[in-house]
């Protein structure tokens, strides 16, 4: 299993607007990685270049070392990368079981061993009441539950989370960030998460990195991102409080 996907020094552009300035940052197996600042910093641009869904204007994608940065999508996924979107994209018309047996069956798995797989991947996240549920009716949290099991189907080595707590409770966020220890602990998965919510993010990542307007501004422990002046300066009018924190 790879050990570090990273950005090396990644510009994105899109018609002389600048998404991405440069960034460097480094993903480690079993290890949870956050991704925050403001809105439109570039953290969804930073995702789509890392999946494969977004060629890197300058700089280089690396995993383990090997430049990917120009593979499409769906030779990233089969490297070992798998993401969720803001969006849960899930196949409306199927039930919870078949969304994950279809990734399983796409992966060259016979019928029987993708529900057997599904069956177990459900049990493992603690939604298989869920099972025969119509994807399309779903709550939007237990959609993003059935998203990251449906990305789990694909045995990554990085699973990277777009905005997973959009729309939680705070309960329902402590469950996430409990879903995401297990993932990196017991799959051994690498995990970026981006987030909006500040406060998830502080308390689920080993390391953090902070984008605004499409450079990182800061990096570090969540004790360091708490402290820093510049990420309570580029958070000022948006989730800071009246004396600048950003909690
Ligand atoms: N396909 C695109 N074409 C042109 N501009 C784009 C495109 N995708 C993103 N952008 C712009 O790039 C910048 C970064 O956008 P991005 O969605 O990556 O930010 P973000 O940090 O994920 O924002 P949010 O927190 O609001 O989701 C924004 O100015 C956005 O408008």
């Amino acid at each position: 299993m790879a050990q570090t996907l990273s950005a090396d020094m990644v510009s994105v552009a899109f018609e002389g607007l600048r998404a991405l300035s440069d960034v460097t940052l480094e993903i480690p197996a079993g290890r949870v990685t956050g991704l925050i600042g403001p809105n439109g910093a570039g953290k969804t641009t930073c995702v789509n270049v890392l999946t494969g869904f977004q060629k890197p204007s300058a700089g280089r994608v690396l995993l383990d070392g090997r430049d990917i940065g120009g593979l499409p999508a769906h030779r990233v996924r089969q490297a070992g990368i798998a993401r969720t979107f803001q969006s849960g994209r899930l196949f409306a018309d199927l039930t919870v079981h078949e969304n994950l047996e279809v990734t399983g069956v796409g992966l060259g798995l016979s019928r029987r061993e993708s529900a057997r797989k599904a069956d177990a991947m459900l049990d493992w996240i603690g939604i298989s009441p869920l099972a025969d549920r119509l994807a399309g009716g779903l709550p939007y949290t237990d959609e993003r539950r059935v998203a990251i099991g449906r990305a789990l189907m694909l045995e990554p080595a990085f699973l990277l989370l777009d905005e997973p707590a959009a729309g939680m409770s705070a309960e329902e966020a402590d469950d996430l960030s409990r879903l995401i220890h297990r993932i990196t602990n017991e799959v051994k998965c690498g995990v970026l998460l981006i987030e909006h919510n500040v406060g998830l993010v502080l308390s689920t990542c080993h390391e953090i990195y902070v984008l605004d307007s499409g450079a990182i501004i800061e990096s570090g422990t969540p004790e360091a991102i708490k402290a820093s002046e510049k990420v309570r300066h580029a958070y000022m009018g948006t989730q800071a409080d009246e004396e600048g924190e950003i909690l």
